[in-house]
């Protein structure tokens, strides 16, 4: 979704003039002058790209600012080339090692120069060379040349080698740092940080029909209390893959704590929502599960949900609390339940 001309394209006095306009509105909205910021506000300020001015005019109503990671996800949707999606957020270590192997160019380039020019005044020189010490010394400054002139290739070889090998690495611990940071590692879903962050990004594009279900196993406390612990995390386990299954292409779950999960719905109205917690609900309460370690049939497992869709300039926290309410509503109304508002 990148814009067609970069905000980097406009002529100096136009860029002067978005400037102007631009930090005023920073300072009116009280955003700190950050790069991401500074992007931002020129784009707004531009207002080429409506979609744009929308999106920022909905996240400052939602969050009532906007907050650095919304700013650097609004930077990174609109306003940076794709090919720059993934790599800036490895940018110190990936500028260390571009600044290292322009370095590295540089020193071979000046090399392999100077070898060149030594052997054009070699080439030259033998033409007059009448001497056997002259053509001597001539080999001989050679042979020093093609020596430094290699070392600096070797050395330019092995610094591409351990740069593809340092980008592998890097590539990885992104990875590494992702799945650990977002990801509940009982499950296997992502956690409760993986949560917010979808729903902080989520918000934004959202109109009213960004959905929140809420849904809890129903008296885990005596799951346990009756099956031992951990028959009850195996059970958290189990309704977790259940969940995922039911998932449908526009979702996003998450287990929040405990027996909790968080299911997140992009562009689905409360009416469709709600079905699939009832469906959800039903699923769980007709499931035969057994511990599997023991073999044993657990008594009936039930959840009970809670719904809620974003609601004209909701913030996050507001959503999830609503959500949360109709939730404990519907274990204050006997549990194995969906509620949502009417
Ligand atoms: N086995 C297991 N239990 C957990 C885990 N995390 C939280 N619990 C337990 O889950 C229970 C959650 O308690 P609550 O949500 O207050 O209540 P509940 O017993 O599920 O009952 P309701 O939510 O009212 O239906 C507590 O007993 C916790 O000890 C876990 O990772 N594994």
């Amino acid at each position: 979704m990148a814009t067609e001309v970069p905000m980097f394209q406009h002529n100096i006095k136009q860029a002067n003039q978005l400037l102007r306009s631009a930090v005023p509105l920073m300072a009116k909205l009280d955003i700190p002058p950050t790069p991401y910021n500074y992007g931002i506000w020129y784009e707004y300020a531009s207002n080429r790209n409506p979609q744009f001015n929308q999106v920022v005019d909905r996240a400052l109503r939602r969050f009532g600012g906007l907050p650095a990671f919304v700013s650097q996800e609004l930077f990174n949707e609109f306003l940076l080339p794709e090919e720059f999606h993934h790599a800036h957020r490895q940018e110190p270590a990936l500028r260390e090692l571009t600044t290292t192997l322009e370095t590295d160019t540089k020193n071979i380039s000046i090399e392999l120069d100077s070898f060149n020019r030594n052997l054009r005044a070699s080439k030259a020189a033998l033409t007059n060379a009448k001497e056997a010490t002259q053509i001597e010394q001539i080999a001989l400054l050679l042979e020093q040349g093609a020596f430094k002139a290699s070392q600096a290739v070797d050395t330019f070889s092995s610094a591409l080698q351990s740069a593809q090998e340092e980008l592998a690495t890097l590539r990885s611990e992104l990875l590494d740092a992702k799945k650990n940071t977002e990801l509940d590692s009982m499950t296997l879903l992502a956690n409760e940080k993986g949560f917010e962050r979808s729903l902080f990004s989520m918000i934004p594009y959202a109109e009213d029909d960004l959905t929140l279900l809420l849904i809890d196993i129903d008296n885990l406390g005596l799951v346990n209390k009756e099956y031992g612990n951990k028959a009850g995390t195996s059970l958290i386990r189990y309704i977790a893959k259940l969940l995922h299954a039911l998932l449908p292409d526009n979702g996003f779950i998450a287990r929040l704590k405990g027996g909790r999960f968080a299911m997140l719905l992009s562009e689905t109205e409360l009416s469709v929502a709600s079905q699939l917690a009832e469906s959800i609900r039903n699923k769980v309460s007709i499931q035969k599960i057994r511990y599997k370690n023991t073999k044993v049939l657990f008594r009936q497992v039930t959840v009970s949900v809670g719904v809620a869709t974003l609601f004209g300039d909701e913030s996050p926290n507001e959503l999830v609390q609503r959500s949360l309410h109709y939730l404990m509503y519907a274990k204050r109304s006997g549990k194995n339940q969906i509620a949502h508002h009417e």
